[in-house]
């Protein structure tokens, strides 16, 4: 990427952030963190550049292919578990280099790692869980950008599953959930009886090094 490249994502406009006060955990929703302009000239950058696979899960002893695409990316030296995968990361590309550094800055976190999602249409999905992997620490703070279309994201309490909160995520918004959150409340992207968008997410973490195995 050149340097004139790098204009597109100019200065980040916060025009409106919400923190949303959890009993047992806190979200910061900052609303198009990325101007609809700029959301949208990263989401084609990144569908091209990303190379997207297709993993599959391990259910009662059967392959199945999860239901979005995915990739890793992250610093050398680290390896991540989700979901029974082992991932390999690939390292930082130009653009995701860039748009980890504004995130950091703005969260006041750094962050090491990165898992990215690609959700085709409203049949892609992510099920009930949260990221609560021992590798990324006791509460870590997850910073998870939308770019593309638009889908609902859900929280549910664990042990009050009447607690419920539905967001709805645009193009260009950053939510960044910390405190105890990962303990206490789950998340998912259902699928959607309405056509979707192709939606890419990108969720930082940062991985506790000292957990990874040699
Ligand atoms: O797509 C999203 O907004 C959420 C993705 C997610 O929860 C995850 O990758 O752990
Ligand atoms: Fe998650």
């Amino acid at each position: 990427m050149s340097q004139e490249d790098l204009f597109i994502f100019g200065d980040v406009p916060l025009q409106s952030v919400e923190l949303i006060e959890l009993e047992d955990g806190e979200i910061l929703w900052a609303r198009r963190f990325y101007d609809e302009d700029t959301a949208r000239q990263l989401y084609s950058r990144l569908q091209e550049e990303i190379p997207w696979r297709q993993d599959n899960i391990r259910i009662a002893g059967k392959e199945t292919p999860i239901p979005r695409l995915q990739a890793w990316f992250g610093d050398p030296g680290i390896s991540y578990t989700y979901s029974g995968l082992t991932l390999q990361p690939k390292p930082w590309n130009d653009t995701l280099q860039h748009i980890k550094e504004q995130i950091e800055s703005y969260s006041d976190t750094q962050f090491n790692s990165l898992l990215a999602n690609l959700y085709r249409d409203e049949q892609d999905s992510v099920g009930w869980h949260a990221d609560n992997e021992p590798e990324l620490g006791n509460n870590p703070v997850i910073a998870s950008l939308s770019l593309g279309g638009e889908r609902t994201f859900q929280l549910k309490h664990r042990q009050h599953p009447e607690r419920k909160l539905e967001l709805e995520l645009r193009s260009g918004d950053l939510l960044i959930m910390k405190g105890a959150m990962q303990h206490h409340w789950l998340h998912q992207i259902p699928k959607s009886k309405q056509a979707c968008l192709p939606r890419i997410n990108l969720t930082f973490r940062k991985i506790n090094k000292a957990s990874t195995p040699k």
